[in-house]
């Protein structure tokens, strides 16, 4: 079994045995626990699970999203990623401008009652194709807010002034590779509410040691069956991207999660997954020519032998 696949269906099992039910924010329940560690070896081949098919072309699109500094909906709808989607309808339903039927609770009420889904899945479409073809509506309902791309690239100071925390962090490594504050922070107190959704992966750190370049990155709160796949891939994908640029040989993935929870809506999934038995990892190739990370677009991350189980559907808790 592949160490990735492993690590991360012994935290499910870890999860389903000593668990606990807790309710959440979106009404939905789950089993939770507080603080879990995973390590994941970069060297042995790209972190993406094979037990169950993981988008990657959504996770590198939502990556490059958050590196351009964006943070409208906008860019993922053109690349065909919808994983966001949600999070921007909300904004739009709840303003004045919205005058369509009730969308209260959209998340949950779409599951249960059939009726109100074919309503909601109408005015979404209606959300989306707005959101692509008019640039006010877009502008305005579009954006989530303050999200990662914001903090991450253009992080507003007491003293008024931007920081880009992902050139410092580039700079800093190729300047002197053993500080130990190569540290981007996404959490910031003062624009929790002009966020649609506050930072999950909070804050991550990198550490050069031998040639090779490590990440830690940790979450406040974590979707194990829907969520974690992605924010693995995702930040291996960043730590692959940096050390490009650096010169550097990828180290380790260092993951920490506060409440680390398994919907209970998503049980079923996760049982399925255990009954499968892992394959071999994929391997990243970048395209060489590109020096800096932020001149990199979709086609020049390329994801080469992965061959894995079939995709499980599960809904996402909005
Ligand atoms: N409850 C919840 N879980 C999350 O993981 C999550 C949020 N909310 N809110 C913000 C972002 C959005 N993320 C998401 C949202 C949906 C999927 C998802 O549905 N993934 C499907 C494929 C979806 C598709 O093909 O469009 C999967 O099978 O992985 C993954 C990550 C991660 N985040
Ligand atoms: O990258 C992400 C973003 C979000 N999540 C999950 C974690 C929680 O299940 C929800 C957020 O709800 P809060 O009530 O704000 O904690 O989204 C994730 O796993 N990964």
């Amino acid at each position: 079994m592949n160490q990735v696949d492993k690590v991360y269906l012994d935290l499910c099992n870890y999860i389903l045995e000593h668990g606990t039910k807790k309710e959440d924010r979106t009404g939905t329940g789950t089993i939770s626990v507080f603080g879990y560690q995973m390590r994941f070896n970069l060297q042995e081949g790209f972190p993406l699970l094979t037990t169950k098919r993981v988008p990657f072309r959504l996770v590198a699109s939502e990556l490059l999203w958050f590196l351009k500094g964006d943070t409208n909906l906008r860019y993922l709808l053109e690349n065909n990623n919808h994983i966001w989607d949600e999070w921007g309808f909300q904004k739009w339903v709840e303003s004045n401008e919205y005058n369509g039927p009730d969308m209260t609770n959209f998340g949950i009420r779409s599951q249960k009652d059939e009726e109100f889904n074919a309503l909601y899945q109408e005015q979404m479409k209606v959300y989306q194709e707005r959101v692509l073809n008019d640039i006010d509506f877009a502008k305005e309902f579009g954006d989530l807010g303050n999200v990662y791309g914001k903090q991450w690239r253009s992080w507003e100071g007491a003293d008024g002034q931007t920081y880009d925390q992902i050139q410092y962090i580039i700079d800093e490594i190729k300047r002197n590779p053993d500080s130990r504050r190569l540290l981007c922070n996404a959490w910031s107190a003062s624009e929790i509410k002009n966020q649609q959704l506050p930072p999950c992966h909070y804050a991550f750190q990198f550490y050069v040691l031998d040639g090779k370049l490590s990440c830690m990155f940790n979450m406040r709160s974590n979707d194990v069956f829907l969520g974690l796949p992605f924010n693995i891939a995702s930040y291996a994908l960043l730590t692959h991207l940096i050390a490009h640029e650096c010169g550097l040989e990828v180290g380790e993935l260092i993951y920490t999660g506060a409440d680390v929870h398994i919907y209970s809506n998503h049980i079923e999934q996760i049982q399925t997954q255990l009954t499968r038995e892992s394959r071999k990892l994929p391997t990243l190739k970048l395209n060489s020519e590109v020096k800096s990370i932020f001149d990199f677009e979709l086609n020049d991350i390329e994801l080469v032998g992965y061959d894995p189980h079939p995709t499980i559907k599960a809904p996402v808790a909005v």
